[in-house]
């Protein structure tokens, strides 16, 4: 679909952020009565690419590709698949990156944005394309955050969830290595307090310690040291000056998201997800859980250390009679919600059937 203007969106904050544009994908056709639309939402660094391969836009093929079109578990013979890069990121939608009405980049002057304000601005999106209610919301991490937000904030207009790796809230764990890899960043010379963009230098170091703090995070304990141990990488000894296999590693990883990804959206975004909570301004997360009758399926992963999976049993249990708890049994860890795809084929074959029952 491209670039679509949603207009003017009003944040939580209270800051007024003007002319918002979100880049949007779309497979399949909406069906006759308009019922059959399904919202797909990416996680911290993913996009509105879900499905293919990579192209000239998008970096890296889709996050969940395969699992999305003719034939597949979301069959776009049936469903209409809508993708948008949350408000924020750097993969088309308005971001720190993006020209103020000045028309110098925002920087700095970007306002903070909550996952509320992301699910308020796909709101509007919905709104401008006539679609009145989602058969079906599905995401994982900060997916799963909108997803849950959208559930509770709009629950007229959602059908059936999807909520993956995620919890009600944000949690002190979550907060405090959010913060980190923030620190990370904004600490390295080249961030020139948000306004280095058109300066020629990014702060791509900052942005490269976040990203290994950040994948620890997300991979597990035991399979990281069953894949890397205290093994050397190549043959001179860490002891001799060598470097570790997991450090060549988590350089790797770090390497391949400076390529490809603006160090002012992971700052915004990261903020986004510290900012989750459902219950915030609702009388909290009991009470909000308590009302929502959305038809849910809430999925965990077993071995999901930065999302672990008491959050998920805590979620399922309040939303109390709507939802459905399945767990992933995986070693990769938060990351399993990505490499699981069979695990997740599931998951999304028991939402598509929730949703068939609910529209
Ligand atoms: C959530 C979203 O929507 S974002 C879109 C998809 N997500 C991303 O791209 C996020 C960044 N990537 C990731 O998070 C992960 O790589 C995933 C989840 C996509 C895939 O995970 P996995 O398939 O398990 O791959 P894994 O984490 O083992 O990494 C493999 C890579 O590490 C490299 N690698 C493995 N060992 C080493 C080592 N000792 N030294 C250096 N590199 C190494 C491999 O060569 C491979 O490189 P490549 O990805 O460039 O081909
Ligand atoms: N690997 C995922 C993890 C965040 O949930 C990403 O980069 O978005």
């Amino acid at each position: 679909m491209g670039l679509v203007a949603i207009g003017d969106l009003e944040m939580e904050s209270g800051a007024l952020l003007p002319d918002v544009t979100l880049a949007v994908q779309r497979w399949g056709e909406v069906s006759p009565r308009g019922d059959n639309v399904i919202l797909a939402l990416h996680a911290l660094t993913g996009d509105s690419h879900v499905t293919g391969p990579a192209d000239d836009v998008h970096p890296v093929p889709g996050w969940w590709d395969g699992l999305i079109g003719p034939g597949a578990v979301v069959d776009t013979d049936e469903w209409c698949v809508l993708a948008a890069n949350a408000v924020g990121g750097c993969q088309g939608s308005t971001g720190p990156g993006s020209l103020s009405p000045d028309g110098t980049p925002w920087g700095s002057r970007f306002p903070s944005v909550t996952i509320r304000d992301q699910v308020n601005a796909e709101a509007k999106l919905a709104d401008l394309l006539g679609i009145g209610r989602f058969a079906s919301v599905l995401g994982g991490s900060m997916g799963g955050a909108r997803a849950l937000e959208w559930a509770v904030s709009y629950p007229d207009r959602v059908a059936s969830a999807l909520v993956l790796a995620v919890g009600a809230r944000a949690t002190a764990d979550q907060i405090g290595t959010q913060s980190a890899q923030i620190l990370a960043i904004t600490t390295d010379p080249n961030w020139c307090g948000g306004d280095y963009y058109g300066t020629g230098k990014a702060p791509e170091h900052g942005l490269g310690v976040a990203r290994r703090i950040a994948h620890l995070t997300y991979r597990g304990e035991e399979e990281l040291d069953s894949r890397f141990g205290n093994a050397p990488q190549g043959e001179v000894s860490p002891v001799h000056g060598g470097q570790y296999a997991i450090q060549s590693y988590l350089n790797h990883q770090a390497g391949k998201l400076v390529r490809r990804f603006d160090a002012g959206s992971y700052v915004v975004l990261s903020d986004s997800l510290s900012s989750h909570d459902v219950g915030r301004g609702r009388g909290g997360v009991d009470a909000v859980l308590a009302k929502c009758d959305v038809p849910t399926i809430v999925g965990g992963i077993t071995s999901d250390r930065l999302y672990p999976l008491r959050l998920q049993e805590e979620l399922a249990a309040k939303l109390a009679g709507c939802a459905e708890l399945r767990v992933l049994h995986t070693d990769k860890g938060h990351d399993g919600f990505l490499t699981d795809l069979d695990g997740v084929t599931h998951l999304l074959r028991d939402t598509m059937e929730l949703a068939r029952r609910s529209i």
